[in-house]
């Protein structure tokens, strides 16, 4: 069998080299001959597991008594009947207060040590009503309590690995858990016995033929350097293939970062950015644009109506008469206009903004000539959330004002989002319809998973919604789904993973 040792770690080199092949291994015996502390120990038998050389054979539960503050200092002092007998058998008999002030105990301390002295035949009370020693010396259950207590000094002690007399001496005077006077707390432990594998015993033999010990040196310190020492040193060899840590620096949603690169490269190209609010009202967003306010897209189907409060104050003139002149005649902008009669309440319904259009409408009376904008808007449209449809999306906005803008310019401008910014191969303009643009162009796009499918529609402005608003030249205007750009540019395949709030697959994808 091929094993790789090389990356085994020291712990591991020396608990393998120090097991024979038949043994089994406890953690009492690695910690006791290799002189590993537990948490070592313990490191060991699971990076030793984990990698299949070591099984577990046994698992039992073991009692043991750990000797308290309180032990330490009986086994120091000796305990109080101990106490008392060698002081009664030095001193002659005494009166147990003198005792209890002797041996500086308290007087329930001095009773119940007599009455075991007594009962167990080492003292009496006298007839003077002191306490009187009866035999030469201790024995039985006192000398085992004192040996346990110095037993107790070097380590926790196994109740199974106790004599009957002594787990009957135990029994007196341990306590479970904690009491402040107790000489000994009981705990139980888990204790696991493991055995070398078949891979195991094969990662022994590599080791050993690699003169591998474990005792190599895992780094290089400025005082093996200085003293000489690394001379004669063998070192650790780099696991070149030991897996590293992962590094998880901090790093922006990939979506994010499309968005500002979509953004820095149109402010490179010359553009100026512009942003609005989310709430809106029906002038701004559809009636500015020339849509008829009884336009079946405006109904309440596709629009996000604000509930509260429905209208907002007033529409900014002389844009509110110039609209709805256009709307109802044309005004003098060349056109018949709509022929019906301009609702004013209707036109301060507020909805939240359904294209990025309105940003558009917003900036043509403040337009510079010749001038280009835009802007990336968020959208909110009623819709069936599915791969391609979300309840809110995405547009990247924007309007090229000028005398000698042509639908040549605006052909050229919808060739680099789609190619450039969306990064699509193949692309189809086709002729498209909006009640503010003439003409339309609409942008196709092909995904090599989802297929064809629309990024957005364009146009030049009608003179109807640039003449109504100040401008007097042509204007381009488009409106393309930013989120569906993105969905191609960076290889995924629904609109909803953009949004994803799943930590793991954001950190995977691929930024820009
Ligand atoms: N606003 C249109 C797109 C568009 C923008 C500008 C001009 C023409 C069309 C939409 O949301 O579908």
């Amino acid at each position: 069998m091929d094993i790789d040792v090389k990356n085994l770690h020291p712990l591991e080199v020396r608990l393998l080299r120090h097991v024979d092949l038949a043994e089994q291994i406890t953690a009492e015996r690695i910690i006791g001959e290799l002189d590993y502390n537990v948490g070592q120990c313990n490191q060991a038998f699971s990076w030793l597991s984990a990698k299949g050389y070591l099984v577990e054979t046994s698992r039992e539960t073991r009692v043991m008594y750990e000797l308290t503050e309180f032990g330490r200092e009986q086994q120091q002092k000796g305990t109080p009947a101990q106490r008392i007998f060698t002081f009664i058998k030095a001193e002659g008999p005494q009166a147990l207060p003198d005792l209890a002030s002797a041996l500086q105990l308290e007087k329930s301390e001095i009773g119940s040590a007599f009455g075991q002295l007594s009962k167990a035949g080492f003292a009496k009370m006298n007839a003077d009503n002191k306490a009187q020693a009866l035999s030469e010396e201790l024995s039985g259950e006192f000398i085992l309590t004192a040996e346990l207590l110095e037993r107790g000094l070097g380590g926790e002690l196994v109740e199974a690995s106790m004599s009957e007399a002594e787990k009957a001496a135990m029994a007196k005077i341990a306590k479970k858990r904690g009491s402040a006077n107790s000489p000994f707390k009981v705990i139980e432990r888990e204790f696991i016995t493991f055995a070398l594998t078949e891979e195991g015993k094969c990662a022994k033999e590599a080791i050993l033929k690699a003169h591998i010990t474990g005792e190599e040196l895992g780094l290089v310190t400025s005082e093996i350097l200085s003293t000489g020492s690394w001379k004669q040193a063998s070192f650790r060899p780099y696991g070149l293939n030991a897996p590293t840590s992962r590094l998880i620096p901090g790093r922006h949603n990939p979506y994010g970062n499309y968005l500002q690169w979509v953004k820095d490269k149109l402010c490179s190209l010359g553009f100026e950015e512009f942003d609005g609010p989310l709430v809106e009202n029906e002038f701004w967003n559809g009636d500015a644009l020339f849509m008829p306010q009884f336009h079946s897209a405006r109904d309440i189907h596709d629009v996000y109506y604000v509930k509260d409060p429905v209208h907002c104050k007033e529409i900014e003139e002389p844009w509110l008469s110039q609209v709805a002149k256009t709307h109802e005649n044309g005004w003098n902008t060349g056109s018949r206009g709509w022929r019906y009669s301009f609702d004013h309440e209707f036109t301060r319904r507020q909805v939240l903004r359904s294209q990025g259009t309105v940003l558009s409408a917003h900036q043509l009376p403040k337009a510079k000539v010749p001038g280009k904008y835009f802007g990336v808007a968020r959208c909110f449209r009623y819709d069936q959330v599915d791969a391609t449809h979300g309840a809110d999306f995405y547009q990247t906005e924007g309007i090229v004002l000028g005398e000698d803008v042509n639908l040549k310019t605006l052909l050229g401008l919808l060739k680099m989002f789609a190619e450039e910014i969306a990064g699509a191969e193949e692309v189809k303009y086709v002729p498209g319809y909006f009640p503010f643009t003439e003409p339309s162009i609409e942008v196709h796009i092909k995904h090599p998973v989802l297929g064809w499918f629309e990024l957005g529609g364009s146009g030049i402005f009608r003179p109807e919604v640039t003449k109504a608003l100040g401008i007097d030249v042509p204007v381009l205007a488009w409106g393309l789904g930013i989120d569906r750009m993105a969905l191609m540019h960076l290889g995924l395949n629904d609109l909803r993973e953009l949004f994803t709030p799943n930590i793991e697959s954001v950190r995977m994808r691929r930024g820009n």
